[in-house]
């Protein structure tokens, strides 16, 4: 296993680039820790698979290094780096059965078979399919192909690194939520270095310690999964996160006290006058139906079980507010309070530090 630094990295499918639109990815520079598990999280075209293909020496970028341990890969092909991936669809062998599938990788090392034999019994334990070992390939569901693809990317102790590309995408709904529990499993059991490459929130914010938000060939955060939720740096971090996402409105700041459509609202702290587009954020279930604050228009109620959605608009903008099981929802009400300790402020997208905590 090994830790992995990438220094600067940008790539663009152009030879000879021009602005900035013709850099599938932007100048980033990460470090992930030998052990850690990381998802990169974005909607289509990103830029997510062009990092992963980096990584993997699938491509090999334009500008920057990838390091892994302190060893420079960035032009070495993808046999010499030693890692393990897991695809979109099933790569296995259907005239193999699943156990031989699950020894290939192992085979292959040149591994004594009493070894192979007990990881293969381990990994067939957490993907659930010791009850199907000596089954060949052929004819079973795609499920349990990418199960045993799982299985197989996960039964070598000696890679640097799992890289995981949309693995759950052929699985069915049920399925997904188990087998990203056992996913998560594996990985406090074995502790790879894991890289989970994925566009659905969900998956990225159970599996990994860390998540790197890309957007449009940029990361614009990386952190845990509650750094994201509770102080994204970003608005696209702010929306693509939770859900409903974070709610955005322009506003003017002046000290402590941000006016929306002429009515203030009071903030935590002061913050600096600053030129560019000003929006205060607000998840929203740090906001109340109120009597008196900011006028909310109520356009419908969803019941989502445990917690009901409140579908508005604020000042012309869809705004949305969650309000808890079991609190009522006041008739009539046509106002919103808004936690002042958990409005973020936003200039040009990017979020700002109010004043003490700028310095
Ligand atoms: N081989 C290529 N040649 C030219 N442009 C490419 C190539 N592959 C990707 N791109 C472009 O690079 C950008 C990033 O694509 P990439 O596939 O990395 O994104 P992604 O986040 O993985 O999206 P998806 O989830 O749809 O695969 C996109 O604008 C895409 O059109």
């Amino acid at each position: 296993m090994a830790r992995i630094t990438l220094d600067n990295l940008a790539h663009s499918y152009s030879p000879a680039p021009k602005g900035d639109a013709d850099w599938a990815l932007k100048p980033m520079s990460l470090t992930w820790r030998d052990g850690g598990a990381y998802a990169l999280l974005g909607s289509s075209g990103c830029g997510k698979t062009t990092l992963l293909n980096i990584i993997s020496g699938l491509l090999h970028p334009s500008r920057g290094q990838v390091l892994f341990g302190d060893r420079d890969v960035t032009t070495l092909p993808t046999a010499d780096r030693n890692i393990a991936q897991v695809f979109q669809f099933p790569v296995v062998y259907d005239t193999m059965t699943v156990r031989q599938n699950l020894a290939f990788p192992l085979k292959n090392r040149g591994l004594p078979a009493d070894r192979i034999a007990a990881r293969v019994a381990s990994v067939a334990r957490m993907i659930g399919m010791e009850d199907r070992l000596d089954r060949r390939a052929r004819g079973l569901t795609a499920d349990a192909k990418q199960k045993i693809s799982l299985g197989r990317g996960m039964v070598r102790q000696d890679v640097n690194a799992i890289l995981f590309d949309e693995p759950l995408t052929v699985i069915d709904p049920q399925m997904k939520w188990e087998l990203r529990t056992q996913l998560k499993a594996l990985h406090r059991e074995f502790g790879h270095t894991m890289i989970y490459v994925t566009h659905d929130q969900t998956e990225a914010l159970t599996f990994a310690d860390e998540v790197v938000v890309m957007s449009e060939g940029r990361v614009v955060q990386a952190g845990t999964p509650q750094s994201l939720f509770d102080a994204p740096a970003h608005t696209f971090v702010g929306y693509f996160i939770g859900s409903p996402g974070m709610n955005l409105l322009d506003a003017q700041i002046a000290g402590a006290t941000a006016f929306v459509d002429g009515t203030a609202i009071p903030l935590a702290a002061p913050y600096a006058p600053s030129a560019g587009r000003v929006q205060i954020g607000i998840r929203p279930d740090a906001v109340r139906p109120a009597t008196e604050g900011l006028p909310f228009h109520l356009v419908r109620v969803e019941d989502v079980g445990h917690h009901r959605i409140l579908r508005g608009e604020v000042a012309g903008t869809p705004f949305n507010v969650v309000v808890p099981e079991g609190e009522p929802i006041p008739a009539g009400f046509d106002r919103i309070a808004l936690d002042p300790a958990r409005i973020g402020v936003f200039v040009d997208d990017w979020r700002i530090e109010p004043r003490e905590r700028a310095a």
